[in-house]
């Protein structure tokens, strides 16, 4: 049996609103497990849900084989880091920190021998005595982290810690939460909406979609094998192939099938850009013409009319020879094992 398991929760809210419609999740010991998806979709209701702050309309938790919803929230043994930091600003750091070992009857010895490390390992050692007002949003937050470990948790759960820092320091943290997650070896479970920190940060991800599970996989199955239309678009970006005789040319070129109501797509990083007329080995040709061109640095982004829609093509490196002006004739070459099938219902069918 995995470390932790939800089965089947439901959550309803007034009459007939399910914020959570049947979904199961198992997590290993150590894990780090990300839900991911768009607001509103229950990722915080079902964290909620395992903290014990709400508890579900049905379903059953299960950490370490017993039954968790039968358990009180502060007997959890459960640490809790927020958006927000929730950091008392008139308590010093080491107080923040020791403030969760208190109703816990720990010795004065006890917690300083318990809030220092915790302080140590989220470099804060040296700023003990501080008050949080004067620290950074990276600081407060990393108080939060000391704060949720120093109990020693049996499961560790973060709900978008990330979201009020700025992108690089976003960045920064979340390498250094992924380490002293690893060092501790606890299993955490992870919410974000941001799917770049969830594939960077996670060992599986959960795509959840209006209190369902679409997908749950390791960053490569969920980005390089989505199972729904869902899961494409939403982790990632795809071009979507307009139906009619040029795209059944292209396919019948590629030897493609699939059922008449079937949509095709296909990610811009998996199409390439040559010169108008160039010769295509394993791949299938489309005539196209340039309407934007767009430098990113690492990477480029061409739009490309062609007769199967308007494409994104990625060009990753692009120097200034891969620039390419609106209005220029190009071909786009789709790779045979580049295009996705969705049927009609938004599962993966092929491709
Ligand atoms: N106490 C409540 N009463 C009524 N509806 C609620 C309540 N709490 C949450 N909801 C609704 O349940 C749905 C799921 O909310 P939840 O907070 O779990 O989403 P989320 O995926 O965490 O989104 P976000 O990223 O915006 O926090 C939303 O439509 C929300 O409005």
């Amino acid at each position: 049996m995995s470390y932790l398991t939800v089965n089947n929760a439901t959550k309803q809210f007034g009459e007939s609103f399910m914020a959570l419609n049947g979904v199961s999740i198992a997590v290993e010991r150590g894990e780090f497990f990300t839900l991911l998806g768009p607001s509103g979709c229950g990722k915080t209701t079902l964290l909620r849900a395992i903290a014990g702050f709400n508890d579900l309309t049905s379903g059953e938790i299960t950490l370490a084989g017993s039954n968790l919803r039968a358990v009180p929230p502060h007997q959890r043994d459960i640490g809790m880091v927020f958006q927000d930091y929730a950091v008392f600003p008139h308590l010093s750091v080491f107080d923040n920190v020791a403030f969760g070992l208190k109703p816990r009857k720990v010795s004065a010895a006890d917690i300083k021998a318990r809030v220092i490390p915790a302080l140590d390992s989220v470099r804060l050692g040296d700023m003990a005595q501080r008050l949080p007002a004067a620290m950074s949003g990276g600081q407060q937050q990393r108080i939060g982290l000391a704060r949720a470990m120093v109990i020693n948790p049996r499961l560790l759960l973060m709900d978008e810690p990330l979201s009020n820092l700025d992108a690089k320091l976003r960045i920064e943290l979340r390498e250094e939460i992924r380490d002293m997650q690893q060092q501790i070896d606890i299993a955490t479970i992870y919410v974000t909406h941001d799917q770049e920190e969830a594939l960077a940060i996670s060992d599986r991800i959960c795509v959840m979609n209006s209190g369902r599970i679409e997908q749950v996989g390791t960053p490569q199955q969920i980005y390089g094998d989505p199972q729904t239309r869902f899961v494409a678009e939403f982790v990632g970006t795809l071009n979507t192939f307009q139906p009619g005789p040029a795209l059944d040319a292209l396919l019948g070129q590629l030897g493609l099938s699939a059922p008449p109501d079937a949509s095709w797509a296909v990610r811009p990083e998996r199409l390439v850009l040559a010169a108008a007329g160039s010769p295509n080995e394993g791949a299938a040709a489309l005539n196209g013409t340039v309407t934007k061109y767009t430098y990113l640095g690492r990477e480029a982004h061409v739009q490309v009319e062609t007769p199967v829609g308007s494409l994104v093509v990625q060009v990753a490196n692009p120097g200034m020879a891969a620039t390419r002006q609106a209005g220029e004739a190009v071909s786009v070459l789709v790779p045979r094992d580049a295009p996705m099938a969705f049927g009609a219902d938004g599962a993966r069918i092929g491709g």
